[in-house]
C-alpha cells in the first residue's frame, strides 16, 4: 500500500551546511491496506519527520516512496494532488490544525473545497451530516467555533475532516496524548472502527507502549532516525538493546547509560554510545536483519 525505501532526511539549518541533522536515516517502512503499524521512540528520534515524508510534505534527501505500487519520485501537479488526497493526518493538537475563525462544519468541509471536482452544494451538506454522525458529533457542535468545543470534540472534528476524502493511508500523530483517559479510549475506538470501514493503512505514532501494543498489528521502534526493531510482539519480546531498555527488560543485568558514553563515532551503530553489549563490530552500522516476522538492526542480538 505505502512503502518507503531507504528514506533519509538531512536538515541543514545553516546556509554553510554545518550542523547538519540526520532526522531520518535510511528507513524502510511498509504498511498494507487495513493494517496498523505503531511507531514508538523517544522525543526527537525522527517520528514526525518520517510522517512528514510519508505525507509528501517534505522531500526526502535520499530514498523513495511508493504508493499503491507507484513510485512518487518526480510526480507533480495533478498526479501528486490526487495522491495527496488519499493520505491524511490526525495531529496531536487538533486546535492548532483548525482555523479559529472558521466554524467546525466549514473546517470539516475544507477537503471538498481543495478538491472541488468531487462534490457540490447539497452533496457536500449531505456528506457533512454523514461525517458528523460517523465521528459522534452533534450537528449543533459543528455550528460552533473551535474554542467552543472540548479537546475530545475537537479531535472528532479533525478526524471527520481527515476521513472526508476516504484516505487509503492515515497517519495519527499522538492523537490522544492531550486527552483524559476515558476520552482517549473513545477516540481510539472511533479510529479503529473507521479504519476497519475504510480499510486504510494506519501509522499510529505514540509514546504510550500499552497503546502501541494494544492497537498495532506490528510495532516499529525508532532511535536516532533509524528503525532499530520492527515486527509483531516487539514490546513483549524485544531483541534490540534499545527496545529492551524502554520495555525495562535488562540485558543480563547490564545497565544502559542514560547519557551517551564517549564521543559519537562516525559510521558506528546509532546506539553505540548507550549500548552495554557493544563489541568491535558495532563500530560499523549494522544492516537490518530479518528472522521470521521480526527485523532487528543490531550485530549482537540473539533470538534467545
Ligand atoms: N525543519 C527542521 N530543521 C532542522 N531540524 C529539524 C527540523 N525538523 C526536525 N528537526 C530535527 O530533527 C530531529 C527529529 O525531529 P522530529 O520532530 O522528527 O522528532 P520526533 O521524534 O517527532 O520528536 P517528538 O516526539 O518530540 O515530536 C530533531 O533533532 C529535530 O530538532
Amino acid at each position: 500500500m505505502i512503502e518507503g525505501r531507504g528514506l533519509t532526511k538531512i536538515f541543514s539549518p545553516t546556509s554553510t551546511g554545518k550542523n547538519r541533522i540526520t532526522a531520518v536515516d535510511n528507513v524502510n517502512i511498509r504498511i498494507e491496506a487495513g493494517e496498523t503499524l505503531t511507531l514508538v521512540g523517544e522525543s526527537g528520534c525522527g517520528k514526525s519527520t518520517l510522517s512528514r515524508l510519508l505525507l509528501l510534505l517534505i522531500p526526502p534527501t535520499r530514498g523513495e516512496i511508493f504508493f499503491e505500487g507507484q513510485a512518487l519520485k518526480g510526480l507533480k501537479g495533478k498526479e501528486l494532488h490526487s495522491i495527496r488526497k488519499k493520505i491524511q493526518i490526525v495531529p496531536q493538537q487538533p486546535e492548532s490544525s483548525l482555523n479559529p475563525r472558521w466554524k467546525i462544519a466549514h473546517s470539516i468541509c475544507e477537503p471538498f473545497r481543495i478538491h472541488p471536482d468531487l462534490l457540490r452544494g447539497r452533496q457536500i451538506e449531505e456528506e457533512l451530516k454523514r461525517l458528523i454522525g460517523l465521528v459522534g458529533l452533534e450537528p449543533e457542535q459543528a455550528a460552533r467555533y473551535p474554542h467552543q468545543l472540548s479537546g475530545g470534540e475537537l479531535q472528532r472534528a479533525v478526524i471527520a475532516r481527515a476521513i472526508a476524502l476516504e484516505p487509503a493511508f492515515l497517519i495519527c500523530d499522538e492523537p490522544t496524548s492531550m486527552l483524559d483517559v476515558s476520552t482517549q479510549a473513545s477516540i481510539i475506538h472511533l479510529l479503529k472502527t473507521l479504519q476497519q470501514d475504510l480499510r486504510c493503512a494506519l501509522l499510529f505514532i505514540t509514546h504510550d507502549q500499552g497503546l502501541a501494543h494494544a492497537i498495532g498489528d506490528r510495532t516499529a521502534v525508532m532511535f536516532a532516525g533509524q528503525i532499530v526493531e520492527e515486527g509483531q510482539g516487539v514490546l513483549d519480546r524485544p531483541y534490540h538493546p534499545f527496545t529492551r531498555r524502554i520495555t525495562s527488560i535488562s540485558d543480563s543485568g547490564s545497565l544502559h547509560p542514560s547519557e551517551p558514553q564517549g564521543k559519537k563515532i562516525p559510521g558506528s551503530c546509532v546506539y553505540y554510545q548507550f549500548c552495554p553489549k557493544k563489541t568491535e563490530k558495532c563500530l560499523y552500522s549494522p544492516e537490518m536483519m530479518e528472522y521470521e516476522d521480526r527485523r532487528v538492526r543490531c550485530h549482537n542480538f540473539s533470538f534467545a
